[in-house]
């Protein structure tokens, strides 16, 4: 069985973050692995309260992992401060990580900061020059193109300063803010859109979550990046569309649309 690792930060309300990323990869054919950055407690309304691993016990797991189950792939999501953007960046080097994707995720979707201001600099300058991948949204796009995002032309064009600056393929996520759900990628020279079908459902938590994991999944199984996107976006908007309703804002999606009828009727005699 292939594997993939998540390097993230754990989302109570299992919407996003590790949970989310977990349920994707199983979902996605893989077995799963998780280090994780930084404990939430979240709901669909906010972030409440973040405790961080201390970069020691953050360094520990990395150990752990990667002394006993070696992944195939490598996704890394919510990374607060300097020192753990440091400690990941020397493990995948050390450990000559391949294929990891890199959500630069800054702000959740409910508008809680998930970086600390001052790791962006660290962010750029150790961790993302370590990427095959990078998915940023537009906000986090343009922050890290320096360069303000109006229009599909400003979304080429900052995936392409991106994809430079940090030498590695970058997908720029059209997502809630701009153009629907289309998403362009630009990859040594050449630019390629993903079209998607703008599914009308407010409960978009864990939607950059669930699309950078299943990215990893596929990698891990050997497809190529192009074919590793496109499949993750059809998972995605499959999710999206099964329409699940929970909480008080901005929802999870079912990670499970495939199999939940398989275990409900389990329960059906009770
Ligand atoms: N309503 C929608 N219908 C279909 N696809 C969508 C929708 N909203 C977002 N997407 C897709 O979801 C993926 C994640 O994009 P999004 O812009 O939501 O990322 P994000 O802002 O990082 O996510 P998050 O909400 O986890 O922070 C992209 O492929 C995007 O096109
Ligand atoms: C632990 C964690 N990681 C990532 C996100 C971003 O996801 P979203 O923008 O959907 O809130 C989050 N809210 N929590």
């Amino acid at each position: 069985m292939k594997i993939a690792l998540t390097i993230a930060g754990s989302d109570s309300s299992a919407g996003a973050g590790i949970q989310a990323d977990i349920k994707t990869m199983t979902l996605n054919g893989v077995y799963a692995e998780s280090a994780i950055t930084a404990l939430t407690a979240q709901n669909t309304t906010g972030v409440y309260d973040i405790l961080e691993s201390s970069p020691e016990f953050l360094k520990a797991q990395l150990d752990a992992i990667f002394d006993d189950i070696y992944p195939d792939s490598v996704k890394i999501g919510m990374v607060s401060s300097k020192a753990l953007i440091e400690v990941i960046a020397d493990c995948l080097k050390e450990r000559k990580t391949k294929n990891i994707v890199v959500d630069p995720v800054m702000v959740a979707t409910s508008g809680s900061k998930l970086l600390l201001d001052d790791s962006i600099e660290t962010l750029m300058q150790k961790l993302l020059p370590l990427a095959d991948l990078l998915t940023p949204n537009i906000p986090e796009a343009e922050i890290l193109s320096g360069i303000e995002i109006k229009s599909i032309d400003d979304m080429e064009e900052a995936a392409k300063i991106i994809s430079e600056k940090f030498s590695c393929k970058t997908l720029i996520k059209g997502g809630h803010k701009l153009n629907d759900a289309n998403d362009y990628l630009y990859s040594e020279g050449k630019g390629v859109w993903f079209k998607g079908e703008r599914i009308d459902n407010p409960n978009t938590h864990g939607t950059g979550c669930t699309l950078s994991s299943a990215i990893a999944a596929n990698l891990s199984k050997g497809f190529s990046m192009e074919e590793a996107i496109k499949m993750a976006k059809d998972f995605l908007s499959a999710a999206l569309k099964d329409g699940l309703n929970l909480g008080k804002g901005s929802g999870p999606m079912n990670h499970a649309f495939d199999i939940k009828d398989k275990y409900k009727k389990l329960g059906e005699n009770r």
